[in-house]
C-alpha cells in the first residue's frame, strides 16, 4: 500500500464520471466533500495488499494527524502512486477496511468515493510534514 499524506489547509473534492465498472455508490456526502485543516491520505492498493496492511497504514496515518495537529482525515482512493495496484474488487475492500479502521481509532475520518474519475482542490500548508509519504507492507506473520 503506498501512502502519499498531505496536510492540507483547504481541500475539496467533486465526483466527475465513472472510472470502473461498478465504481461506489455516492453516499450520504453526495459525491463531493470540503475540508480545512485535513490530513489527504492520497492510498494505492498494491496487488498482494491483504487486511494485514490496515493496522501499519492506520499507525503511519495517525502519527503524522497528531504531530501535524490536523482536525480530520481524508482517505482518497488514488491509482496513481504504484505501477503495481490490486484490482478494485480487492481495493475498494482494504479502502474500506482502513477507513474503518481510523473511524474506531476515534478520528474524525471520511472517505472520497472509490471508482470515480474527481476534480480536487488542494490547498497544501507547505510546512515541513505537510508533504510525507508511506509504503506499507502487508505483515508476513498475516497478523492483525
Ligand atoms: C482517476 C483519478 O481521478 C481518481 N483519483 C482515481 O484514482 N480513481 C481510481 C480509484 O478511485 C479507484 N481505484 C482502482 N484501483 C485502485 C487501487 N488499486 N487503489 C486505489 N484506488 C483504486 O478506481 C479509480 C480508477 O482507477
Amino acid at each position: 500500500m503506498r501512502l502519499l499524506l498531505i496536510h492540507a489547509r483547504r481541500f475539496s473534492y467533486e465526483v466527475v464520471k465513472p472510472a470502473v465498472e461498478e465504481p461506489e455508490p455516492l453516499g450520504e456526502a453526495g459525491g463531493s466533500g470540503a475540508f480545512e485543516n485535513t490530513l489527504v491520505v492520497f492510498t494505492s492498493v498494491e496487488k498482494g495488499d491483504d487486511e494485514s496492511v490496515v493496522p501499519g497504514a492506520v499507525s503511519e496515518i495517525l502519527s503524522v494527524f497528531n504531530q501535524v495537529k490536523a482536525s480530520s482525515i481524508v482517505v482518497y482512493p488514488y491509482a496513481h502512486l504504484s505501477q503495481d495496484l490490486a484490482p478494485p474488487f480487492e481495493a475498494v475492500k482494504i479502502l474500506g477496511r482502513l477507513y474503518a479502521a481510523l473511524k474506531e481509532a476515534g478520528v474524525e475520518a471520511y472517505k472520497a468515493p472509490f471508482g470515480w474519475y474527481k476534480a480536487f482542490t488542494l490547498e497544501c500548508y507547505g510546512h515541513p510534514l505537510s508533504e510525507l509519504s508511506r509504503s506499507v507492507r502487508r505483515s508476513e506473520t498475516g497478523a492483525r
